[in-house]
């Protein structure tokens, strides 16, 4: 594509006289080659503008700049270099989310859960889906690796455009609140946004509650019209979570609300009856009551059905087939998956990294275990602090043998990050072991029949970061191997 072509998409930007032809465009100068659009982002840690010379000594074409820079070739100066990406990659890309459904999910907790059952509803329902998110992105059945939740506006795009490629026509995607944040959606056109819940996370990044959900708001922000009948937008809206009413305030797209505990919920679940095995209840619907059979525990777990059933009913997808795909689900992996590896009490792994998912997952854990319950959890390193005397009291508060250890560390020191959580249990009982490893072998050695053993906070993740090493390290083969041990 030209560079005056491209350009056209941001308006009011001075063209310069070279109109050089655009073979790609790159915001990382080592990922320059020649004939790149290079994009100066001024980053959290860098600033991006200091690799400009570099990126036009590798041969890119024109940069995008905040400021004027010294290189000799065309820079074009806009506001906002990450929005200007955002633009820019939608256009270079062929504008691919104009051209199949799209549905963004945020919120603290549940996205990863909710997109998985939204984008089983769209396959069952017999489109060719793709999927963006925590664990992987997925194109059809083939998984892609990522390193963000949401990835950047290059990344996002280049990935709908292969998706397209390959004949996606719907794509579900978690949108986190640093995306939201930092712009990488904004070349993004939903057609359905889901708001899950708020709660307390990343404040180490937004600061404020309030920012935080700010943050979340955009995506409602930027979802479109309610009134346009060709083209109606939905925000589907948790009514139970008081997020929601500063959300509605954001947004010009249709509501559509589901909840447990607001009887004016549109998509509601009462009569819940749990055990478990699993959990029935009664789905009260725009197209009348139905009771419907679950495999999935714990009432979070109602509110992402609750959320994927209302995406499929907007997408028009017929109730009956989608009742049938959220009955068929077995779980998402590291999301209350149990271990199975012949001991005589339930080992689960959960990914409850945050304060209140940590107590909705204990809260569950307790409905079911008859004596003990042993809980093995870390806080992150170099992510909100604040979070971690919190998640020590509830571990202690809903668990009869908290025992605290290291969850990604990362820049941190391990210990100093265990002893800010020990100050949220002053004179409670428990134990700690730096090495997760040890934890969850104490645990498991521990417990006997009617105990549960909740080892939480890295789910599906098949590492431990401990400064800038990335070691392999996964809960449930770790577990599977401590209850092989006890045998001996
Ligand atoms: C805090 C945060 O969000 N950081 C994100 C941010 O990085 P940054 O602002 O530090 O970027 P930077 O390193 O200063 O670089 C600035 C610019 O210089 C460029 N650069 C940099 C170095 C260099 O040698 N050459 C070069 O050209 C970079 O490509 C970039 O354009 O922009 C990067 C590119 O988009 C992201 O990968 C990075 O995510 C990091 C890895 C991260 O840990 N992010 C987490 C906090 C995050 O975003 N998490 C959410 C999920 C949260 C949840 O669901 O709970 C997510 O969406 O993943
Ligand atoms: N709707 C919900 N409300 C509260 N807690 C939930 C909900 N759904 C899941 N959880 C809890 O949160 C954990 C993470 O769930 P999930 O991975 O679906 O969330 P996420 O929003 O994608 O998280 P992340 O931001 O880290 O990607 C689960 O393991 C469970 O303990
Ligand atoms: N998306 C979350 C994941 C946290 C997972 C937990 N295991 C940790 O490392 O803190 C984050 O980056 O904050
Ligand atoms: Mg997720």
């Amino acid at each position: 594509m030209k560079l005056h072509t491209l350009l056209k998409v941001l308006p009011f930007v001075k063209f310069p006289n070279d109109n050089p032809e655009i073979q790609d465009i790159v915001q990382d100068n080592r990922k320059v080659t020649p004939g790149s659009l290079f994009i100066c982002i001024q980053g959290l840690t860098v600033d991006g503008h200091r690799f400009a010379e570099d990126a036009a000594n590798k041969g890119a074409v024109a940069i995008l700049s905040e400021k004027p820079l010294d290189v000799d070739i065309p820079v074009i100066i806009v506001p906002d270099t990450k929005r200007a990406m955002a633009i820019l990659a939608d256009s270079f890309y062929g504008q691919p989310t104009k051209k199949m459904k799209l549905i963004g999910i945020t919120g603290t907790n549940g996205k990863t859960t909710t997109s998985h059952l939204v984008e089983q509803i769209l396959r069952d329902a017999g489109e060719k889906t793709g999927l963006i998110g925590t664990m992987y992105m997925k194109i059809g059945n083939n998984t892609l690796e990522t390193k963000n939740t949401t990835p950047d506006s290059l990344t996002l795009q280049s990935t709908f455009k292969q998706m397209l490629d390959e004949g996606v026509s719907s794509a579900v995607m978690e949108v986190s609140s640093h995306a939201l944040d930092q712009g990488r959606v904004f070349g993004c056109d939903y057609d359905v946004a889901v708001f899950t819940n708020i709660t307390q996370d990343h404040l180490d990044y937004h600061h404020t509650m309030e920012a935080y959900l700010r943050a979340k708001s955009l995506l409602f922000a930027q979802l479109g019209n309610a009134y346009n009948h060709e083209h109606p937008k939905f925000a589907v809206l948790n009514i139970d979570d008081s997020g929601s009413k500063q959300i509605q305030k954001e947004t010009a797209a249709h509501i559509v609300t589901y909840g447990i505990d607001n009887q004016t919920a549109q998509f509601r679940a009462k009569d819940i009856d749990m055990n478990a095995k699993g959990t029935v209840f009664t789905l009260v619907s725009p197209a009348g009551e139905r009771r419907v059979h679950l495999q999935l525990i714990g009432k979070f777990s109602i509110y992402n059905i609750l959320a994927a059933i209302s995406v499929g009913y907007v997408l028009n997808i017929p109730l009956d087939s989608i009742l049938q795909s959220v009955e068929n689900v077995k779980g998402v992996p590291g999301r209350f998956e149990l271990v199975q590896a012949g001991q005589q009490f339930p080992i689960v792994v959960d990914y409850a990294h945050t304060p209140d998912s940590l107590e909705n997952v204990l809260k569950t854990v307790q409905q079911f275990a008859k004596k003990r319950i042993f809980v093995v959890v870390g806080c992150g390193g170099d992510r909100d602090r604040t979070k971690r005397p919190i998640m020590a009291q509830i571990a202690c508060q809903y668990g009869t043998d908290p025992i605290f250890t290291s969850d990604n560390p990362r820049s941190e020191d391990p210990e100093a990050i265990i002893k800010e959580m020990e100050a949220g249990v002053k004179g409670l009982q428990y134990v700690t072991f730096v090495d997760r490893k040890e934890a969850i072998k104490y645990a498991i050695q521990h417990a006997s029949e009617g105990d549960v053993v909740l080892i939480a906070g890295k789910g599906h993740e098949t590492y431990q970061i401990i400064g800038n090493k990335i070691n392999d390290f996964d809960d449930r083969k770790v577990a599977s191997e401590a209850v092989q041990e006890c045998k001996k």
